[in-house]
């Protein structure tokens, strides 16, 4: 069971019937021949927040988004956005917004021409095509709309990809690994712009395995490690043990009393009865975390 698997003596365990809900997974599964790569995921986000999902590499955060975004089909399993099953895509692209890890590029086109040729296909109006564009080329200083978008660095392709994906305002907005390839500054901005996206009542469903971006932004944290979302809380309650540290700098797996020393703990549930623990092992990627699973004394 997932730790946000609905107990079993609720009305019918699908929060599709909440309002308040944008996001819900219903024992989403994926599989690639054998090969579970999502598993029976079970998941809810409230409409008007942040919803961060943070693994390592190849934990399937790729894979569920994919999934939420009717792009990638389900094995098992059911999802409902905007009160829209991910089946019916067509219906749905009209109310999400999607920033994959592949910013898509096309390269004989402007980043102006390319945000108005996506603002069509979304079936804006030119003059709000315009009055978006400059507004969010300006919000995420974005000066270079007019060079060919061939020619822009990785951090200016997010930037293209992340106003994309906003511009026609969707009412849910999935973002996979937003701030990867961006400076400190721009980082900043897009995690204000995450923010302020939220303010507006848009939600947002982010994928990460930099810890403080999920910390800096995300109202709710699901932590996915082997497909499986193994823990699950608001971000408030995570909690990082002092004086421990992030990654071996030089990518060699240290003995294991130390390895345990090193790595962050996250716990969610803070005060609450810890009932197992798992090691979500990144060596030598960027994350390597133990993560504590907790529920109620
Ligand atoms: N089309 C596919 N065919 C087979 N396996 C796949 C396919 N797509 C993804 N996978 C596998 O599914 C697993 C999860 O991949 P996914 O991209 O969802 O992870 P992730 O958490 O987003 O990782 P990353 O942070 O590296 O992007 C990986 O083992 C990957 O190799």
């Amino acid at each position: 069971m997932t730790p946000t698997e609905p107990p079993a003596d609720e009305s019918d365990g699908n929060d599709a019937a909440d309002p308040k809900a944008a996001v819900v997974a219903d024992g989403l599964t994926k599989r690639y021949g054998d090969t579970a790569v999502v598993e029976d995921l079970y998941l809810g986000i409230e409409a008007g927040t942040v919803y961060g999902l943070l693994g390592p590499n190849g934990a399937g955060k790729t894979t569920t988004i994919r999934m939420l975004t009717g792009l990638a089909p389900p094995t098992d399993g059911s999802a409902r956005v905007a009160g829209v099953p991910v089946s019916d895509r067509e219906t749905l692209v009209s109310q999400i917004g999607y920033l994959p890890e592949s910013t898509p590029i096309r390269g004989q086109f402007t980043g102006r021409e390319q945000l108005a040729h996506h603002g069509r296909l979304r079936g804006m109006e030119s003059r709000e095509i315009d009055g978006r564009t400059e507004a969010l080329l300006e919000r995420l200083a974005l000066d270079s709309a007019d060079d060919r978008v061939v020619t822009y660095s990785k951090g200016m392709r997010r930037k293209v990809g992340l106003i994309q994906a906003i511009m026609h305002e969707p009412s849910v907005v999935f973002l996979d690994e937003p701030t990867a390839g961006l400076d400190p500054r721009a980082t900043r901005t897009v995690r204000e712009v995450v923010t302020e996206l939220a303010d507006g009542g848009t939600t947002v469903c982010l994928s990460t395995h930099i810890l403080p971006v999920v910390e800096a932004v995300a109202d709710r944290v699901g932590i996915c490690h082997e497909g499986e979302l193994v823990a699950e809380g608001p971000s408030k309650e995570l909690r990082r043990a002092p004086g421990r540290h992030r990654s071996n700098p030089r990518g060699r797996l240290p003995p294991p009393d130390e390895r345990a020393r090193r790595e962050p703990v996250i716990a969610i549930g803070a005060g609450q009865r810890s009932t197992d623990s798992t090691l979500i092992s990144g060596y030598p990627s960027s994350i390597s975390i133990r993560v504590r699973t907790v529920q109620p004394s």
